[in-house]
């Protein structure tokens, strides 16, 4: 890991509580017959929706005061408005997560669900099952190969979040196979879409890409899909009101564009014909 001078305090803070929970993680391995996230974000491109990662963040350094609703409940919001996958933080201490929650979701829906979290150390991956975990470049540094074997040993498919072409280079190097390109600056904490854009163009074609952070509305979403996103991952926006109608205007954002081109599309035009 580079210069922890450089992150930004809330994320140095971030990081010394993951290494903290890490000296008490769990000792037993645990064994994950995970949900397929490609195929979950295949089968929403056949169905016209947009890959989304939908985001369970109750808060977070950036954001101003706590969702309090229950997570399950939010969870299946998100499903109900298109989302092809969930993310669920599970960092207690800065974004008002925990561990059973991805449990408790996991068992809720039936689309593949993302642990993330700040895993620097072998043994947190053991804290819960999910479908993927995220490893974060910037954070394992060079263990980043051998936590990428020990999360797919127990079954787990990685997200491997990237910020610039060095830690592109290095997820491609340990072998990702799913990189998502965070738009957010964690040594300032500033969102720049720009950030995706600039990468996305040197991902491998054969890689999953996903970007992540910032997007807020459809036209967000339109942008980063033709910058490439195979998928997006989105919290603060889903989160930030009526949880269900914020997923289906991100996860219909390229189809009710496509149904503003086209009035004809609009399947709710009457055309039978009108007896004269
Ligand atoms: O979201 C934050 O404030 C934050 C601060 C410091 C480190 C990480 C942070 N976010 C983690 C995430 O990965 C985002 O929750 C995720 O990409 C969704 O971002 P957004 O749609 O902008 O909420």
């Amino acid at each position: 890991m580079d210069d922890p001078d450089e992150l930004a305090p809330a994320v140095r803070s971030i990081l010394s509580a993951a290494r903290d929970r890490a000296d008490a993680a769990a000792t037993e391995a645990v064994s994950v017959a995970p949900r397929d996230l490609a195929a979950a974000f295949e089968r929403a491109e056949a169905d016209g929706r947009v890959p989304v990662i939908a985001e369970v963040k109750p808060t977070s350094p950036t954001t101003e005061g706590t969702r309090e609703d229950d997570p399950v409940a939010l969870a299946e919001e998100m499903v109900a408005g298109g989302a092809a996958a969930l993310s669920v933080l599970t960092e207690p201490e800065h974004f008002g997560g925990n561990v059973e929650t991805v449990a408790r979701v996991r068992d809720a829906v039936d689309v593949p669900v993302l642990r993330k979290d700040f895993v620097v150390d072998e043994a947190q991956l053991d804290a819960v099952e999910s479908d993927v975990v995220l490893l974060i470049a910037r954070f394992v540094g060079d263990d980043l190969p051998d936590l990428l074997a020990a999360a797919r040993e127990r079954g787990f498919q990685v997200l491997v979040e990237v910020h610039d072409r060095d830690e592109l280079a290095a997820a491609i190097d340990a072998g990702a196979t799913t990189v998502g390109v965070n738009n957010r600056d964690l040594a300032e904490l500033v969102v720049d879409l720009g950030t995706f854009e600039s990468v996305a163009p040197h991902v491998p074609d054969d890689v999953t890409l996903i970007a992540e952070s910032g997007i807020g509305s459809p036209a967000d979403a339109r942008r980063m899909r033709a910058a490439g996103a195979d998928a997006l991952l989105v919290g603060s926006a889903i989160m930030d009101g009526d949880v269900e109608a914020n997923t289906r205007a991100l996860t219909r954002a390229e189809a009710d564009e496509d149904d503003d081109a086209d009035p004809t599309a609009d399947d709710t035009t009457d055309t039978t014909e009108t007896p004269t």
